[in-house]
Order: C-alpha cells, then structure tokens, then sequence
C-alpha cells in the first residue's frame, strides 16, 4: 500500500466530476467549499451543488474537460464509462469511487475543529468504519486542546523572535504543554491569562540568557 496522506491547496483548482450522484455531489461539495472551480460531466447535477459554483457539461465532450482539469472525480454508476474517463485521465490525479485502487488520490473522511482537521483512511477496507472513528475521535477533542494549538502558536511565534536554536524553541514549547498552570487556566477557558503567563515566563527566560 503506498497511499500516504497529504493536504492538497485547491484554491482555483480544477475538478472534474463524472457523475453527480450521491457520491459525486460529496466530493463536487467538498471541493466547491475548498474554494475549487467544479465542472459537473453528465445528465444531472442538484441545485445545491450549481448553487455553489458548479457548472453541468455534456459528457459528450469528456476529453476537453479532462485535459481542462487538475483532478477528476470518476463516480459515475456505469462502469464502462468510468473506464474510459480513466483511460482520458491517465496522467492526472484521479479518485475512482467505484475502484479506488485504480486512482492515485483518496478523499478521506475529515472535520475540523476550528483550524485542526482530522482524516481518517481504513485502507478501502471500511468507509462505514471510517465514518464511525471519525465520530468517536470527534468526541474525545477538548476545547483546551484548542487553546493549547492557540497558545503554542502564540509561544512560536514570540520564540522565534527571542531564541535562536530550533531545539531550544522546541523544549520550551514542551515545557508550555506540561506546565500545569497552562493546563489550568486552559481547562478553564482562560486563554489570554495563559498568553500572559507564557510571556512572563519568556521575559525570565530572556533574563537567564
Ligand atoms: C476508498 C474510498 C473512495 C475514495 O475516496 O477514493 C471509498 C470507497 C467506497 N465506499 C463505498 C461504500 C460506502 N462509503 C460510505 C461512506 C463514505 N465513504 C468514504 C470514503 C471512501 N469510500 C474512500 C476511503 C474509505 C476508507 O477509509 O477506506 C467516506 C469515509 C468519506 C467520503 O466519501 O466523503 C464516507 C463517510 C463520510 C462520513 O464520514 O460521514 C458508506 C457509508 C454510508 O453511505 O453511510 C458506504 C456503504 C458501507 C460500506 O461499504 O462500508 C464503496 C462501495 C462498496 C460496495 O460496492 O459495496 C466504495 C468503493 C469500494 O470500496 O470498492
Ligand atoms: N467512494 C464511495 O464513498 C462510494 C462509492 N460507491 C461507488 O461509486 C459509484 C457511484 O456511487 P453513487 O454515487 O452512490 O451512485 P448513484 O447512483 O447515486 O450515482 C451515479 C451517477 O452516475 C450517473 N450516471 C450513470 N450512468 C451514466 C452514464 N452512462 N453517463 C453519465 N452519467 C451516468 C447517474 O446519473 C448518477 O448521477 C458506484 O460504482 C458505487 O459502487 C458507492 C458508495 C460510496
């Protein structure tokens, strides 16, 4: 198995989807919302997905739109079909939602979590088990997981300022992550009373150089 995970930028990207169906419409919404331009292949696309920016062509003229696109989404329910988009597409980035192992690229089940976002992939073993550990790990994230990415961001970016060697920002950082002040007022939601704390520490850091 050599599918490893990325995150791809899809701002003005171009998707082709073939076939709107249930299917087709995730991945034509997903895409949309991550800011892609989306030509829907085929007889039917819903309001909702045309509501958001996408347009239907005739598949009639399924060679330009793939040469026209970044990445095509096959998905209709005729395999015969899906074969041919494929063999147009043989040099782009495809997901196949009737053969995943025939593409090169799969849309895993995600969320976010105000600026985290968690996938999750079985393998093409289980979408029903991926859909269920994504509800259970949406779950067990805290709010003051929350704050801590806010604080660590915080503590970055002073540290980048004040302390010169990666290694040493980076211990400091672990140290704000064990610091069971930090873990207090976070817990309690006090996020700018950690920022305080954090820069009060640095401020005797910077005394100890
Ligand atoms: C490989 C992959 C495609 C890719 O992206 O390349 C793929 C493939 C296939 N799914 C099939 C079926 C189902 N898919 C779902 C649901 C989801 N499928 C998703 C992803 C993926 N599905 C990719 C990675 C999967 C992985 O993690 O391994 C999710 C997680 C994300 C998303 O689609 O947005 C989304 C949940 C969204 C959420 O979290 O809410 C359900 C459940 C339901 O409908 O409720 C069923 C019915 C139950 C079942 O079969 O489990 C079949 C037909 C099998 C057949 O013919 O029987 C194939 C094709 C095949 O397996 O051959
Ligand atoms: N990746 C995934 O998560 C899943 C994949 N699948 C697989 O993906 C494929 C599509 O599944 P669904 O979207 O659920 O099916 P669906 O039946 O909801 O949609 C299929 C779409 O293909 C279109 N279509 C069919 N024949 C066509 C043709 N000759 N020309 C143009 N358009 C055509 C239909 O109009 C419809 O819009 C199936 O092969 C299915 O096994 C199914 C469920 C989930």
């Amino acid at each position: 198995m050599g599918w490893t995970p990325l995150f791809l930028e899809m701002r003005d990207k171009k998707v082709l989807v073939v076939g709107a169906g249930e299917v087709g419409e995730r991945r034509a919404k997903r895409f949309l919302k991550a800011g892609a331009h989306v030509v829907i292949l085929g007889n039917t696309a819903s309001e909702e997905i045309i509501d958001l920016g996408a347009s239907l062509k005739s598949i009639d003229n399924a060679s330009k739109w793939v040469e026209w696109s970044d990445l095509v989404v096959i998905a209709t329910g005729d395999h015969n079909l899906n074969e041919e988009i494929a063999h147009l597409a043989d040099y782009k980035l495809v997901n196949r939602a009737d053969y995943p192992q025939k593409g090169n690229l799969i849309v895993p089940t995600s969320f976010f979590i105000e600026d985290v976002q968690i996938c999750v992939f079985t393998g093409g073993k289980s979408p029903l088990m991926a859909k269920q550990l994504r509800k259970k790990i949406q779950k067990v994230i805290k709010n003051e997981d929350i704050l801590q990415l806010e604080l660590q961001d915080f503590t970055r970016k002073l540290l980048k300022d004040k302390v010169k060697d990666q290694k040493d920002r980076r211990s400091y950082l672990y140290k704000i992550l064990n610091d069971k002040t930090v873990e207090k007022l976070l817990k309690d939601g006090n996020l700018n009373q950690a920022k305080v704390y954090v820069e009060e520490l640095l401020l005797n850091l910077n005394k100890e150089v």
